[in-house]
């Protein structure tokens, strides 16, 4: 297939109990810290007043305090919100965590073949994730097969496409990518995702692996036990 395929992680080419069960905690539990040590950082300081405005957006009191702001958070992460503060929080904390020795990406041993199957048929790989592209960049460099982000041609996230359900994201990506929308294949293991996909015009896969989700829920998405058959099927 020409065009461009663009995946999701959690779910999709990893295990999703990685990124609950690890990742999550070791953000969470150093976010306090975070935040008083570095709130001044530029960087940090960016997402902490957005986290702040999204705060204001959305409540009707307010104190506006850190202690606060840091139980937001928390709150966020024990929720697992997709909101752009968050992950891009989580992603600075990960980040170091990754340099530290402290965390290992999670990728399924299909998804690698997987990767590479499209690789040598010359279809250029993009990742699409509510993670921050600094996470999806992390987690890809740091995988029990070592680094995999030479077989990545690009990342795209919350802050550079959108919220993964929404239609008008899958506009954006498809035009910084400039490929047209029926020539992109998006791979999901979730149908809200898929469906707004879909209404952009893109081809869907559903990756519905029985590990993550033994549910008999169908859909009029292609369907896949895991992602290497999605990749056999579209270079077959
Ligand atoms: C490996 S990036 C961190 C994953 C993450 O924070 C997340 O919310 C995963 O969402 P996805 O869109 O990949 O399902
Ligand atoms: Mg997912």
């Amino acid at each position: 297939m020409n065009g461009a395929v663009v995946l999701d992680i959690e779910g999709t080419t990893s295990a999703a109990a990685h990124v609950k069960n690890l990742l999550f905690p070791y953000a969470r539990k150093r976010l306090a810290d975070w935040v008083n040590d570095r709130g001044h950082e530029p960087r940090v300081k960016a997402a902490l007043d957005e986290a702040r405005e999204l705060i204001r957006e959305h409540s009707v009191r307010q104190s506006g305090d850190q202690a606060e702001l840091v139980r937001v958070l928390e709150q966020w992460s024990d929720e697992d919100r997709k909101v752009t503060p968050l992950k891009t929080l989580q992603g600075m904390i990960w980040s170091e965590g990754y340099a530290r020795g402290d965390l290992q990406g999670h990728i399924y041993p299909d998804s690698v073949q997987a990767i590479q199957t499209w690789r040598v048929s010359g279809t250029p790989l993009f990742i699409y994730s509510s993670g921050s592209v600094l996470a999806q960049q992390q987690w890809f460099t740091h995988t029990p097969y070592g680094d995999l982000t030479g077989h990545l041609a690009g990342y795209f996230d919350t802050e550079t496409a959108g919220p993964k359900r929404e239609t008008a994201s899958y506009h954006a990506i498809a035009k910084c990518i400039d490929v047209q929308p029926q020539l992109i294949l998006f791979v999901s293991d979730s149908r809200q995702e898929l469906d707004a996909a879909r209404r952009a015009q893109w081809r869907t896969g559903w990756v519905k692996r029985p590990q993550e989700d033994p549910s008999p829920e169908s859909s009029d998405h292609a369907t896949y036990p895991d992602l290497l058959s999605v990749a056999r099927r579209e270079t077959s």
